[in-house]
């Protein structure tokens, strides 16, 4: 749709120069009139709904046409519920306070200097994200609201509603006076602009990637503009002797079957030998909620409906309703198995010995750390940040959902009353 005759680092480089200009209003802008572009925006969500659900019925006819899966479908779907609630987190965004500004730090030094750390924008940012059109206006917003320009690349599957939705964020924009330039969506969606807008170090600030194998493949090899990578989640949940079996089950039901296809869904179990004993109860309350287990031959010998697990299985974010099960002898057994296979997502315990708890924790490397929870708290709604760009899953800059307060940098402001230096 729209393919753009230029190259595609002639495009991106055009884009980002539009949205540098951009960053510099919207970081000079009062709060009052980035919220302002944030009613708007929800404003106009309200009012063009027949458009934007028009443009969605395009996508979900060529996808079932295509043969998507109904969870890929779901997640592409839009109706006037939905549109509402992406309208209300809006309204969310705008009641949170200006993350621009903030006086993070604040000293004065012996010779009288004061030296404050300030909260600034990142400046542009690219964001690459699935087939799911409520990013499009979560990412824009939280990006505007924090003084970025966003340049979107959104999945293939969405594009007609991201355009509409593209649209209605561009007039939010301008009817507060904000250059629309500071949310661009990508006029083509020819998978080599992706290695432009990974390449282009020059007019890029930062690439959000929110994906899957493809694109960590594809970032991993190209990328060299700074990235925040929101990649997948291959998520643990250990159960530890003194987990009570009440509350494990019905965690460990929701953490994998409440959206089996988000990434915060749960993947692989670890069950402590001490507690089998009452494994039973969870495996089975798990099967006949209709979810396959693949397990070892210790867990197939309590459930003959547990099929076997072979190595593939604990490398494999299923994204459906799926889960590998595993035995393991103690606490340092289950983190050696997330230290290998996990993706620094959401990983986590159920445990009522609240000391082994925090050991646990303490020594586990993902960007969220679970206790006695569903590792589907993993949003940023979740978190009260309103939105989420999504869960980043390095270790730099920002950890697990991405809000207004992780869009920002700093800048040092020296402050003296003519000091030089000896
Ligand atoms: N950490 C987080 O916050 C989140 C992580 N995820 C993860 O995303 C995955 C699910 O999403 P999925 O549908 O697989 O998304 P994909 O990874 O297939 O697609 C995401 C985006 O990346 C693009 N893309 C994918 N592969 C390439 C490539 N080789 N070159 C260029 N662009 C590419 C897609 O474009 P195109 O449309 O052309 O395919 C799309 O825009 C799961 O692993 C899930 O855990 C999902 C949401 C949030
Ligand atoms: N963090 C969001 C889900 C994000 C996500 O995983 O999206 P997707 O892979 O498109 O279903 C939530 O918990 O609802």
């Amino acid at each position: 749709m729209n393919d753009d005759p230029r190259t595609h680092d002639a495009l991106i480089r055009d884009l980002a120069r539009a949205a540098r200009k951009a960053v510099r209003q919207l970081a000079g802008s009062p709060l009052s009139q980035r919220n302002m572009a944030l009613e708007a925006t929800a404003d106009r969500l309200r009012t063009q709904a027949g458009s934007v659900l028009e443009a969605n019925e395009k996508d979900l006819a060529a996808g079932q046409a295509r043969g998507l899966s109904p969870a890929l479908l779901d997640r592409l779907r839009l109706d006037k519920d939905r549109l509402e609630a992406i309208a209300g987190s809006l309204e969310t965004i705008v009641a949170l306070p200006d993350p621009l500004h903030r006086i993070m730090d604040d000293w004065t030094r012996p010779n009288g200097l004061r030296i404050q750390r300030v909260a600034v924008p990142i400046g542009v940012i690219g964001v690459i994200y699935e087939s799911r059109p409520n990013v499009t206006i979560d990412a824009a917003a939280l990006c505007m609201k924090s003084g970025n320009a966003a340049l979107l690349r959104g999945g293939s599957e969405a594009v007609h509603s991201n355009h509409a939705l593209h649209r209605v964020l561009a007039q939010g924009l301008a009817d507060a006076g904000l250059d629309p330039a500071a949310a661009q969506l990508l006029p083509t969606q020819d998978r080599a602009a992706v290695g432009a807008l990974l390449r282009a170090h020059d007019s890029l600030d930062l690439v959000i990637p929110r994906g899957g194998k493809g694109l960590v493949k594809r970032v991993q090899d190209e990328a060299r503009v700074p990235v925040l990578a929101h990649l997948d989640g291959n998520n643990h949940l250990y159960i530890h002797p003194s987990a009570d079996v009440q509350m494990a089950t019905a965690v460990v039901l929701n953490a994998k079957l409440r959206r089996p296809g988000i990434c915060g869904a749960l993947e692989t179990l670890l069950i402590d030998r001490a507690w089998l004993d009452r494994a039973p109860v969870l495996l089975g309350a798990l099967l006949d909620a209709g979810c396959e287990l693949r397990g070892d031959a210790t867990l197939r010998a309590l459930d003959s409906r547990i099929l076997e697990a072979r190595e593939a299985d604990w490398e494999t974010e299923y994204l459906a309703p799926i889960l590998a099960v595993r035995v393991v002898e103690d606490a340092e057994q289950a983190l050696n198995h997330i230290a290998r296979y996990g993706s620094g997502h959401t990983d986590g315990l159920i445990a009522e010995d609240t000391e082994a708890a925090n050991a646990f924790l303490g020594r586990l490397d993902s960007a969220i750390a679970v206790h006695n929870a569903s590792t589907q708290f993993a949003d940023g709604g979740e978190f009260g940040f309103g939105a989420e760009i999504g869960i980043a899953t390095g270790r730099l800059h920002a950890r697990g959902p991405v809000g207004l307060e992780q869009l920002t940098t700093f800048q040092y402001r020296v402050l003296g009353s003519g000091q030089t230096r000896p």
